[in-house]
Order: structure tokens, then sequence, then C-alpha cells
């Protein structure tokens, strides 16, 4: 059947309760809830192929590690394989981690369900019935009254074999009531069934009932549902012995948004599944909603540093994937390919990173620091994830994405103008591959392109001495010769070879000063240094090596602006070597009859003797 051009012929608007007096509207999170995995029960029954015990015990563990202080095991009284899985739990798990098991109100599932995790130290019994009138009249063919009696007579049930049983004293035993389908239930009924079981449960502040509340199928907008809460929380307000948790489903896509308005609301726990799996469209995602309290600056009480592992495990275990863009942890959310948001990205970043190296701002340890980087909701180094992986350069891509990887590969800052040049040769590059290319490719690439790596043919010897205040090579008197340095070098001008001599406060002045009388203005150079990568990660990475410097050096004079990129052993070769190749270029670009670089020839120098 297709769709229909009346929806209203067979769907209803769902009838949302009245609250104009709400209050959640102008709250804020401040604090994390209190967190349940239930990843091994209502994510385990709702998986093709269930995990088996070990694939179970591995999932717990990784909970465990994580943080989990609330874990919910299985439902014992379906199989003996989930009876036996909660007793390896009550044995084996940490003492400070609360079990959970679920029942149904029958009372021979209610007693095996206590005997499975006999000898705990803390239990939480999940008992559950439905509550909404559709669920009543179509799965239990039955009234509200009679409903409400058989919570009752099973909570108080569940009341005299565990907490009034002196064999089971040892055991701290907490109930956990949910009035199944709350999400579609009267709240009224939701507040009155719930009042009737804690009545019977008789909890205390020290373990206070939790009264959870399940959106079994996510039935309206996010504001609705935390309508809902709110009013059920006005039910049960003041009260130190009730505690008001979630269970959120997400068919309409909206878990995580309703379970954040549903904590404004007045709940403070929340259950779900890691990555939102679940029943259909999964459970609320216990990740992304960790994950968007860190992001607010409120430590979410989950250790999430190593996601790409817990991610891993999950996608093993459960045979799922996580989707390529889930929030935090798909493949693509650090991944930018387009030139505007790479630029904004790299901006950002190195803003950002600018601030934590300001040793001088006072703001250095508060403000400074707090993230910024535009497209990036998150430090992808927080939660995992690497900085190389971020940016993905293809023909879309503009000088940003370009600055981006050379930063992070070459941990250079390359000039504007030099980026200018090459993003054309990145395009043609990616154009001809048909894809993005990797940052090593690109790196490689640029390496090629200014032959980086290669000496420069004409550069055919280089010397340099500091200058001594009685050096016998200055021509100066020798107090002004103190702290200069004298650059001799051989290059070859139009084939032939040539000497250059230059003083100066630095290499790159004496550089300068040797090109500057033969050249017919005033050169001037601008240098960045970098580190040359030597190997890649087995991430893909780079893996940064200090062995070999990298130096951009731009050399303009006139309008002429020619580059040189060479790499040494010395940051102090490096730009020599980068000098003079941009100067040797920017004299070779002069028209033949302007070439003034006329040097003697140097058949009789000593240096070329060397050379030679
Ligand atoms: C929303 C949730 O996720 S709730 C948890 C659901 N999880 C599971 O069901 C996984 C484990 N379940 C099982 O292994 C089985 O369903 C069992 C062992 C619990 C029960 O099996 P069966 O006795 O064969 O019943 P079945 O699976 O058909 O369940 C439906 C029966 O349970 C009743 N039922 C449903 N919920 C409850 C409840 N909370 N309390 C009591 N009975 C209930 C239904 O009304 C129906 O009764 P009927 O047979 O008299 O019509
Ligand atoms: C019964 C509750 C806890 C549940 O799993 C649901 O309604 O989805």
């Amino acid at each position: 059947m297709p769709m229909l051009s009346k929806a209203s012929d067979k769907y209803a608007a769902f009838k949302a309760p009245s609250l104009p007096d709400r209050t959640w509207p102008s709250k804020k999170l401040t604090k994390p809830p209190r967190w349940l995995s239930t990843d091994l029960r209502d994510g385990n029954q709702a998986l093709a192929s269930p995990m088996n015990p070990e694939q179970k015990w591995n999932y717990f563990q990784l909970l465990v590690d994580i943080g989990f202080k609330e874990i919910e095991v299985g439902f014992p009284a379906s199989s003996d394989m989930d009876f036996q899985f909660a007793q390896k739990c009550v044995a084996e798990g940490p003492s400070d981690v609360w079990l959970e098991v679920m029942t149904p109100c029958r009372k021979d599932f209610i007693r095996r369900t206590v005997e499975a995790v006999r000898g705990a130290k803390r239990i939480i019994v999940s008992l559950y019935i439905a509550t909404s009138d559709n669920f009543i009249d179509t799965v239990f063919n039955t009234t509200r009254e009679a409903q409400l009696r058989t919570a009752v007579e099973h909570a108080a049930y569940l009341k005299s074999v565990t907490k009034d049983d002196p064999a089971h004293k040892d055991t701290t035993w907490a109930l956990m009531w949910s009035p199944e389908t709350f999400s579609d239930t009267d709240p009224a009924f939701a507040i009155e069934i719930c009042r009737a079981v804690k009545e019977a449960w008789e909890p205390t502040p020290e373990v206070p009932i939790i009264l959870n509340l399940p959106a079994t199928v996510e039935m309206s907008t996010p504001n609705v549902f935390a309508d809902q809460v709110e009013i059920f929380s006005r039910g049960f307000a003041g009260d130190d012995s009730v505690c008001v948790s979630l269970h959120p489903h997400n068919d309409r896509g909206c878990a995580v948004a309703a379970t954040e308005l549903g904590q404004l609301a007045g709940a403070t726990r929340v259950e779900g599944c890691l990555f939102g799996n679940g029943e259909r469209t999964g459970n609320v995602d216990l990740v992304t909603l960790a994950l968007n309290l860190y992001t607010q600056g409120i430590d979410p009480g989950l250790d999430l540093s190593n996601l790409p592992h817990i991610r891993k495990t999950v996608e093993t275990l459960t045979q799922i994937p996580v989707h390529t863009r889930a929030p935090y942890a798909g493949d693509s959310v650090f991944v930018a390919y387009s030139g505007g948001h790479q630029d904004a990205i790299h901006k950002g970043f190195k803003k950002w990173t600018a601030g934590l190296n300001d040793t001088n701002n006072s703001n250095n340890n508060s403000k400074s620091q707090i993230w910024k980087v535009p497209y990036l909701a998150i430090d992808p180094r927080d939660i995992g994830a690497t900085y190389e992986a971020v940016i993905r350069v293809n023909s879309q891509s503009g000088k940003g994405g370009i600055a981006w990887v050379l930063s992070q590969a070459l941990r250079l800052e390359a000039p504007k103008a030099i980026l200018g040049a090459f993003s054309p040769v990145v395009k043609t590059e990616s154009e001809a591959k048909g894809r993005t290319l990797l940052p090593e490719e690109l790196t490689e690439l640029f390496l090629r392109q200014y032959s980086v790596r290669e000496r420069d043919p004409r550069v055919l010897s280089l010397v340099k001495r500091e200058l001594q205040p009685d050096s016998p090579t200055s021509t100066s008197s020798a107090a002004s010769t103190a702290g200069l340095v004298r650059i001799e070098t051989v290059i070859l001008v139009n084939g032939l070879p040539r000497q250059l001599v230059g003083h100066g406060t630095s290499n790159l002045e004496a550089v300068r000063f040797g090109l500057s009388a033969f050249a017919d203005c005033r050169l001037e150079f601008t240098c960045t240094l970098g580190k040359l990568a030597a190997t890649v990660a087995s991430d893909g990475g780079f893996a940064a090596s200090d062995a070999q410097a990298i130096a951009i050096v731009m050399c303009s004079g006139g309008k002429r602006v020619t580059w040189g990129v060479k790499t040494a052993d010395t940051e102090e070769e490096a730009i020599l070597l980068a000098a003079l190749s941009a100067a040797l270029d920017w004299h070779k670009e002069l028209p033949l009859h302007h070439q003034r670089l006329r040097l003697l020839p140097i058949v009789h120098s000593p240096i070329v003797q060397a050379v030679a």
C-alpha cells in the first residue's frame, strides 16, 4: 500500500497532556544522571544473533571499564544462559557495581530471578507492567484497576522474597518499577500505579525506589515527553525515597533530545545503550548523551577517552556497525572535505593552540583553553581520534585544508602565498586520481613539487663561518665583526660557477647582503620552519620526526617572488639552502639582459678547489 494522500485517515495526532506552567524550559543540565547500561538486556534482546556468555562477559567488562556503576545483566528467568550469566556477574563482577535483573509480574519468574542473584552485594530488580490503555486493552485484555492490583501484588511478593527474607539479608535490594509504555500512558494513572507500588515496596532515602519511565515507543515530540515527565515528577516532589529514571527509545529519532529534556523535567537517572543499540530504532545512545554533557563542560562520569576501542569492541560483539555519521563515534564526524570548513578549522585550531602556548597570558589556565574550533564540537584527541584524520583534501578543498595537513605532517605553518601557488597542483592531482588525497599523499606531492628533499644542483658548495672579533677573513675592524656570520658559497649561474660571499647578523642577512650587490633591487627573505616527518604512523597519521628540519624561504625583490623549500639536518642549513634556491630562481626569472649576478669566475678560488 502506498502512503495515503490523507494521513489523518489512518494516523491520529498524539494527545499531549496539558501543562501550561511547565518549568523545564528554563532549567539547565548541570550534572550527569545516574547511568544504567541496558546493553546486555534491551540491547541484547534486539540482536539477530544474541551474544553468547563469553561475549556478554566481554561486554560486561567493557561497561565496567567505562565506569558504569549500574549494569543490567539480563532477564535471568528467560533462559538458563541468562540465569547463569547473572550468577557469573554476581560471583565475579566488581562489588561497587549494582547489577540489574529484569522480570515480569509473574511469581515463578520473580522467584527464579531472585535465585539467580543469590549472594550478590547490590541488586536492582526491574519489575514492569504496561500501563497505557492501548496495551492494557490489546495485550492484557484487562482494566487499569486490575493492572494496578497485579502491579502491587507482585511488588509486595518481590519484597517478601528479597529484603523481607532473612536468607537474603546480606544483599541490598532496590526495586526499579517501570510503567511500561509510559510515553503513551495517562500521567495521572502512571502516578497512581507508581504510588501504589511504592507503598507496597516501602523504600528508604538510603535505597530509593527507582520509578523508571519508558518511552517504550517514542510517541511525540521531546517537549511533550518532557511535559509528561514533569507532571510525573511533580507527583513525587520532595520525596527522597524516589528516583525518577528514563528509559527512552528512538522511534522518532528524538531519543537523545527527549532524554535531555526529560532530565530538565525532573529525571535523575537514565537507561540506554552504547551507540543507541536496542529494540527497533534503538534505546537512547548513552555515548551521545555523555559526550553532549562533556562538551558543555560537565564531567559525565563515564570514561570515553578511547572511543575507537569501545566502538570496535561493541561492533564486534553486536555485529552492528556504528554509522559513519553517528555523533562523536562515526568515521565522518571529524572529517572536513570542503575548503570553507577546512579553512575555519585550521584557523580555529591555530588560535586555540596559540592560546594554550601563551604562557604570558594570565588567562592561560582558564578561558584560553576553552575549545572554540569552528565546526568541531569536541577536541578529537579527547576521545581517542587524531588531528591528522580531521581534514581530507580533494578538489573541493582550498588553501586551508592544505595548510592543516602540512601543519600536522610537517609541523609547518606554510605561508599563504605558497599555499595559493600549491593549491591548483593539489586540485589537479585529486581530479586525476578521482578521489581525496591522503595526508601522506598530499605531503609527498608538496615535497616533490618544490624538490624539497633534493639538494639544489646549482649550489656547489656552502661554507658558513662565525666571525670572531679578530677574524682574519674580516675586512672590517675587529670590534664591528663580533657576532657576524660570513657565508661563502659557490653557485652555478647560467651554467658557470660563481663565488658569492656575504656577511650579516644572520644567515639570511648574509645571503641577502651577498646577493644584493648583484641584484637590481633589494632582496628580502622570509623564512618558515618545520620538521619533516620521517615515517607514517600505523593509524595513517604522521609520526613527527625531529631528525630533519624543513625551511620555506620566500625571496622577494622588485615585483617578483620565488620560493625555496629545503630540508637539512639542522635548521640553519635548511634555511641557507632554501634561501639560495629561492634567490637563484629569483635571478633565473630575470630576462637575460637584466641578469646582474655577474659574479667573478672563481677558477682560482680555494673553495672551488675544495668542491672539486
Ligand atoms: C519492553 C521490553 O523490552 S520488556 C522485556 C521484553 N523482553 C523479553 O521478552 C525477553 C525475555 N522474554 C522471554 O524469554 C519470554 O517472553 C518469557 C519467558 C518472558 C515469557 O514467555 P511466554 O510465557 O512464552 O510468553 P510470551 O513471550 O508470549 O509473552 C507474552 C505474555 O506475557 C504477558 N506479559 C507481558 N508483559 C508482562 C508483564 N510485565 N508481566 C506479566 N506478564 C506480562 C503477556 O500479556 C502475555 O501473556 P498471555 O500469554 O497470557 O497472553
Ligand atoms: C519495561 C521497560 C524497562 C522497557 O524495557 C521498555 O519499555 O522499553
